[in-house]
């Protein structure tokens, strides 16, 4: 294993008046695949480029493995990185492209670092590719090898900045498979700069949203998705309603939000997640996913439900995606997402019920902002 920790301590950015990145803490663990995502503009690649040493911090301290690097020249960190474009030398072989930066170091024999670089190619699957120049690959394979070149030398931390964002829907899911895979063998610690939330979930162990420079939260896919802190992340990650109320009654236990004169919701705490205590009166907003509500016929979802008129029924692969207009609400529609094992049981116009899980919707004040 070849990977080290890495760890950012209160970091952060200032150019004039403005903070690209505010205080900035994250703890990665040796061998993790870290990614950095969030709206442009959110100080992803200022966060990384102060990890990589190209950008001095205003504040903040940045420790690999355990020993301080803030200010230590870039060259000396050790790190590897990939960037959305290829940056290969042009009039460099692949062979000579991934040699580079082992002949640079000059720790390496002529012999080691011709077997290295077979490891890479072989690892990389471009074994028959080393005579070849790089405007003599596809897109794809040109991100191949630069990926094999920040590896070559085995950095501990391995920093990517959008590496797939020039490449199409199709190669760009190869390549995101491809580099787990890698990253994966070789126990590196990567930091992954993106802003496509798809590739984030799927490729990391852990992610960090952020925005306007501030870290939102930190945590697995997973968690992210089932237990986002702020209305920010709910909305962020994932299909997300969201409905207005006030606050009638809370506790630890649950907080019961009225969303009119007809409909009350009860939100139940979870084993993961306490609800916030709130007064009553607040004004509340409530986040439900689409797939955590069931459609029933009008009068059949009892007191707890949200009667409404469908919009639009649509149908796409393995769901129902039924769009349902709040008869007390008529300007708010929630989606509604079924899984499609039977018939499309409503049509538009059809008056329904929602019933919602009170224990997977989450409750946050109006007040907080969204990521719209
Ligand atoms: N050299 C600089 N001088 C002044 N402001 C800067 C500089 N670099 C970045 N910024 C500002 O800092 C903020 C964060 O920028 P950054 O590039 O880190 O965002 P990002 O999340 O990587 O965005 P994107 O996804 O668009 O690449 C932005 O408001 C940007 O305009």
């Amino acid at each position: 294993m070849i990977g080290q920790s890495l760890s950012l301590a209160g970091l952060q950015k200032r150019y004039g008046e403005a903070l690209a990145v505010r205080e900035l803490s994250l703890d990665i663990a040796a061998g993790e695949f870290v990614s950095l995502l969030g709206p442009s503009g959110s100080g992803k690649t200022t966060a990384l480029t102060m990890i990589a040493g190209f950008e001095a911090p205003s504040a903040g301290r940045i420790a690999i493995g355990g020993r301080d690097v803030t200010f230590l020249a870039p060259n000396h960190r050790n790190i590897g990185m990939v960037f959305q474009k290829y940056a290969l030398f042009p009039h460099l072989t692949i062979r000579q492209n991934i040699a580079f930066p082992l002949r640079m170091r000059g720790r390496m024999q002529k012999t080691a670092i011709a077997r290295r670089v077979e490891e890479m190619l072989e690892l990389v699957q471009l074994s028959g590719y080393a005579e070849r120049y790089p405007n003599q690959l596809s897109g794809g394979q040109q991100q191949r090898v630069a990926v094999a070149r920040a590896l070559a030398f085995e950095p501990p931390v391995l920093l990517m900045d959008e590496p797939l964002g020039a490449l199409d829907k199709k190669l760009r899911e190869a390549m995101q498979f491809e580099i787990k895979r890698l990253q994966e063998r070789l126990g590196a610690t990567v930091v992954y700069v993106t802003h496509d939330q798809d590739e984030a979930l799927t490729m990391s162990d852990r992610v960090a949203i952020m925005s306007d420079g501030r870290l939102m939260q930190f945590g697995a896919p997973t968690e992210l998705y089932r237990q986002p802190k702020t209305a920010f992340v709910a909305d962020f990650i994932g299909r997300m309603n969201f409905i207005d109320g006030d606050c009638l009654d809370s506790t630890a236990e649950q907080t019961v939000v009225r969303l009119s004169e007809r409909t009350v919701l009860t939100l139940r705490s979870t084993a993961n997640e306490r609800t916030r205590k709130y007064d009553a009166g607040t004004a509340l907003r409530v986040a439900i996913r689409p797939e955590r509500m069931r459609l029933m016929k009008r009068g059949d979802g009892g007191t707890d439900s949200l009667a409404g008129v469908v919009d639009a029924a649509m149908f796409i692969g393995s769901t129902y995606i039924y769009l349902v207009r709040l008869a007390d609400r008529p300007q708010a529609s929630l989606q509604v997402q079924v899984p499609a094992d039977g018939v499309m049981q409503f049509q538009r116009n059809d008056p329904v019920d929602i019933v919602v899980d009170g224990a997977a919707a989450h409750v946050f004040p109006v007040t907080e902002r969204c990521a719209a």
